[in-house]
């Protein structure tokens, strides 16, 4: 039976860059127990750990999965009794280093993993330094089909497409999107969420690294298309609401979907 309303928190945490990689992780895991409101789902930033536009970092902080960060995050889903996103991680495996994201269930299991598709190049040495991933992921859970993607995935609408074919209805975006492209960051949430008729939750980082200053304005957007939260500029928790069953009205009340000629 699917749920009714899902209390979700964007964990827009901001860059630090005196504070080292496992300060941020313990400082954004106190954040997220100190929780003004309780939640059942949590979502972080990517790379929110070694910071994305540290590049020069990436090896030094690569680890396998399971590995440290990756069993902390169980170790908190499990504590807070919670869904976590925990944004994402430099993978290390044995075919290179990926950007991937981790998703635990509330006993701490590690429920889904997705390594980034499309690798940004653009004032960004990601596309350089990682091996892009080749996978989609959708999990289905107690609120929904839920996917994976990843900031600069933003821009690919085939990728989203693929998703909603396999079920996907609301889709979960750890991203590090930097100034000067907020109207792109706006208007792609929107766009994916009105042709998808899905919830899009986007979870930005904030603060500045290196040159790049990092937009925030984490949103959630409704399967009509409409923003239902969003943040501002600086480190902040967002908070808002799923509803599930709302996906599947529109989509049966406006029925788009029904007519894609594949
Ligand atoms: N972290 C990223 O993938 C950045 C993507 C980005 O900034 C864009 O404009 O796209």
């Amino acid at each position: 039976m699917l749920k009714m309303a899902v209390d979700i928190a964007l964990l827009q945490i901001g860059h630090r860059a005196e504070e080292s990689c496992q300060d941020r992780i313990e400082r954004g895991l106190a954040l997220l127990a100190r929780m003004e409101r309780r939640v059942e789902l949590a979502i972080f930033p990517e790379l929110w750990t070694v910071g994305y536009f540290n590049f020069e970092e990436y090896e030094h902080h690569a680890e396998p999965i399971p590995g440290p960060s990756s069993r902390r995050f169980s170790a908190a889903a499990r504590d807070l009794g919670i869904w976590l996103h925990a944004g994402s991680i430099i993978e290390r495996s044995s075919q290179g280093l990926y950007n991937t994201s981790l998703l635990f269930a509330p006993d701490g299991s590690l429920r889904a993993t997705y390594r980034k598709i499309h690798l940004f190049g653009y004032d960004s040495r990601e596309s350089e330094l990682l091996t892009p991933g080749d996978g989609l992921t959708v999990i289905d859970t107690p609120f929904g089909v839920l996917a994976l993607t990843t900031c600069y995935d933003m821009r690919f609408p085939e990728l989203y497409r693929q998703l909603v074919q396999r079920g996907a209805e609301i889709f979960l975006v750890t991203a590090a999107w930097p100034y000067p492209r907020l109207e792109h960051w706006l208007v792609l949430a929107r766009a994916r969420a009105i042709e998808n008729l899905a919830y899009m939750v986007c979870c930005n980082a904030s603060g500045r690294m290196r040159d790049q200053q990092l937009l925030g304005n984490s949103l959630i957007v409704d399967p009509w298309g409409t923003p239902t939260a969003r943040a501002g500029e600086g480190e902040q928790i967002l908070y808002g609401a799923l509803d599930p069953t709302h996906v599947r009205e529109v989509r049966t009340t406006f029925p788009a979907l029904r007519d894609r000629r594949l």
